[in-house]
């Protein structure tokens, strides 16, 4: 299939496929204004202005609309079963979230629904999250287990994870997050259960490419993350780490010693802390979607961020608790209000620098030669009019691998 897309407003996030955009580079679009991508068998074969079109392409006039690379979304929970809406409520009258969770709510509420689920319960709830995603733009999706909590049931998350990513448009990348929380068998024991994740690891490997671990006082502590998380390296695995999302527990330091791909939430990483991932590959992923849904006054220090020099990645953290939304776009806008990222470094973090906190920037997060032909067709012709108008879907097409997928 021969495809050329023309007349197009193009964000191409070209000339950052070895690193990431950091520091004054963040938000640099490489804007192509009425460009043409051509496309061959799925793959980006130019992109130019006024290319010559050959005559067995099949042109696709975008008449000056905004054409993205397709939206990466890095951190999800997508993989569960039922949902958590009776805590709304408590959260709205004032219940923390940690407290909900130290009462056997929360994560392990959905811990119960999802051990009871069976495999094609989870499919099915699963695919109606990814459907909507692609509606909004995403293309790539990481998923996260963390609902099982015993071999079982982490298991039947990630072959789920598995089989989507074979059969659904959307690439699905599967995490292994089975300490997530401490199962209520395991509540007078966390440590027992720390050495039953580990031998969990070479089981579920087949199954996920990364390992995370939840760091956070109250759930894992920087000591037993450490530990499962080197453990997950000599398996192979790549590492990922929900750092800092609730109180200062070095997290961060923790995600840059040990090479974290990324560290996700940094709502509370200190000065020190800022300055180990500035010296490091470490994405850091940020989720102003969960700092607004739990009512939260904190979000990550993000302008601090960008002026140490830390590469920054957006996710939705869509999940049944602290983030109930698959919509990118949403996120874009509380990024741009509450972590005062601009447009262009909000597409920016939903697209290469994504890619980058899933080691995938090889063949996707931005229009280029030789990269997968994953792209966005949006109803206006500028990245500002994404997150300024909100709580609408703004895409018109998209495209996987070349094909038009919505
Ligand atoms: O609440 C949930 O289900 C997901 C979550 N894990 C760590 N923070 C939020
Ligand atoms: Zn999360």
């Amino acid at each position: 299939m021969k495809l050329a897309f023309v007349n197009g407003n193009i964000a191409t996030l070209q000339g950052y496929t070895l690193s990431p955009q950091r520091g004054e580079n963040f938000g640099d679009l490489g804007l192509m204004e009425k460009g043409t991508v051509l496309v061959e068998d799925g793959y980006i074969k130019e992109v130019g202005k006024d290319l010559p079109i050959p005559s067995d392409y099949q042109i696709i006039d975008v008449q000056g609309r905004l054409v993205t690379p397709g939206l990466i979304d890095p951190h999800t929970h997508l993989v569960h079963y039922g949902s958590r809406e009776r805590e709304y409520t408590w959260r709205i009258q004032g219940k923390p979230y940690m407290e909900i969770l130290k009462e056997g709510g929360g994560i392990l509420s959905s811990v119960k629904q999802t051990r009871r689920a069976t495999l094609e319960e989870l499919l099915k709830q699963s695919r109606k999250s990814l459907d909507r995603m692609l509606s909004m733009g995403i293309t790539t999706v990481e998923n996260k287990s963390g609902y099982g909590l015993n071999l079982e049931t982490e298991l039947k998350q990630l072959k789920a994870g598995q089989i989507l990513n074979k059969e659904h448009p959307v690439d699905v990348i599967n995490t292994f997050l089975g300490a997530h929380a401490i199962p209520l068998e395991y509540k007078e024991n966390p440590d027992g259960y720390v050495e039953e994740v580990i031998k969990m690891l070479p089981i579920v490997r087949e199954y996920a490419q990364f390992c995370d671990v939840f760091c956070e006082e109250g759930v894992f502590s920087v000591a037993q993350s450490e530990r499962i998380l080197l453990k997950a390296k000599e398996y192979g695995f790549k590492l990922k780490i929900h750092a800092d999302e609730i109180v200062p527990t070095k997290g961060a330091q923790l995600a840059a010693r040990i090479r974290c791909v990324s560290a996700d939430h940094l709502l509370a990483v200190d000065e020190e802390g800022i300055e180990d991932l500035a010296n490091s590959k470490t994405i850091a992923v940020l989720l102003p979607g969960t700092s607004f849904n739990l009512m939260s006054k904190k979000y990550a220090p993000a302008q601090r961020m960008i002026e140490k020099g830390v590469a920054i990645a957006l996710a939705t953290d869509y999940n049944p608790g602290s983030c109930p939304t698959e919509n990118p776009q949403l996120i874009m806008t509380l990024a741009c209000l509450n972590l005062k990222l601009t447009p262009a470094q909000a597409l920016a973090a939903f697209t290469i620098n994504a890619a980058h906190s899933l080691d995938l920037a090889h063949d996707r997060g931005s229009i280029e030669k030789g990269k997968i032909a994953d792209l966005v067709i949006f109803d206006c012709d500028n990245v500002d009019y994404i997150p300024y108008h909100f709580g609408i879907n703004h895409v018109q097409a998209v495209y996987k691998r070349g094909v038009k997928v919505c």
